[in-house]
């Protein structure tokens, strides 16, 4: 099977694509929406791309292409502690010099205070993962950079770690998804590792309200209320059809096989919402 994520190697979405696949074809891809277009192209079998940070929040950019990619699936979620480390040339003798700071976005937030205390002055400049940061800063051995990224990007691409574990509170943890195309059908002779460990089940849908009127959110919301279904997130992203437009996602703890909730879809509908069912999937908890 061939899986994309988001590259290259040693990216944090990397070392959660090995645990959930250790035997299958890893793809790198250079951002998150190549992820996306792989597995609609059918390149490949899944994709694993980062959902959500427990620091930063939302990875809008997954958000958005889970909304725009027709026919897409989501058939698992995966929880992986995230520690980020500074780490610079092993040529450039110490960080008093570093003159740019590369990252993934979501890691420079994660890491904002600590890099606003000790690198006040040193631009800080967003780059496609973390690991390709680490990467950057591996092929220019006479440039002052350094990037933040995870123990096993130091090591892979002979960087020397100059400050350990500065993720701006201790608990960090993000939320990876697994994704495939919808139009070919699930192949459940290969479920999961038995060995991960999980915890539970939950469902994933994009809801689009009706016409804006009073309480439309609150009759949307009621239809999950008086089935007595647990939501664990929810969240609005623009349409980008206009300002104050926006869709939600939203994802509903348990099974998906008590009739109440399959027909929670039909009355979200009746309503006249727009639901995008995403998938009832496992979520397992990796270790770093
Ligand atoms: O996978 C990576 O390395 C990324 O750059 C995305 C990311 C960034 C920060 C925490 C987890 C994933």
């Amino acid at each position: 099977m061939k899986i994309a994520f988001l590259g290259p190697e040693a990216s944090f979405t990397q070392l959660t694509a090995t645990q959930l696949f250790p035997n299958e074809n890893l793809i790198a891809k250079a951002n998150i929406l190549d992820c996306f277009l792989a597995v609609q192209n059918n390149e490949v079998d899944k994709a694993v791309v980062p959902l959500e940070n427990s620091i930063e929040g939302t990875v809008s950019m997954t958000l958005d292409y889970l909304f725009q990619t027709p026919d897409i699936r989501v058939e698992a979620e995966a929880i992986m502690p995230i520690a980020h480390q500074l780490m610079i040339h092993p040529g450039q003798d110490n960080g008093e010099a570093i003159e740019k700071i590369y990252s993934h976005p979501q890691a420079l937030a994660q890491t904002f205070n600590f890099l606003n205390q000790h690198y006040p002055e040193v631009p800080k400049q967003d780059f496609a993962s973390t690991a390709a940061a680490a990467k950057r800063v591996s092929e220019n051995p006479d440039r002052k950079m350094a990037a933040v990224a995870n123990k096993f990007a130091a090591q892979l691409y002979g960087l020397k770690i100059i400050n350990e574990n500065i993720h701006d509170f201790e608990q960090n943890h993000t939320r990876f998804i697994v994704i495939s195309n919808s139009s070919v059908s699930l192949n459940t002779e290969e479920n999961f590792d038995s060995n991960l460990k999980t915890s539970g089940e939950k469902t994933g849908l994009l809801i689009t309200l009706p016409q804006d009127h009073p309480g439309g959110l609150h009759q949307v919301l009621s239809v999950f209320a008086w089935r007595k279904m647990n939501l664990s997130k929810i969240e609005s992203r623009t349409l980008k059809t206009g300002l104050g437009h926006y869709f939600f996602f939203v994802t509903v703890v348990g099974g998906w096989d008590d009739l109440l909730y399959i027909n929670s879809v039909d009355e979200l509908q009746a309503l006249g919402a727009d639901v995008k069912f995403l998938g009832n999937y496992k979520e397992f908890l990796l270790e770093s």
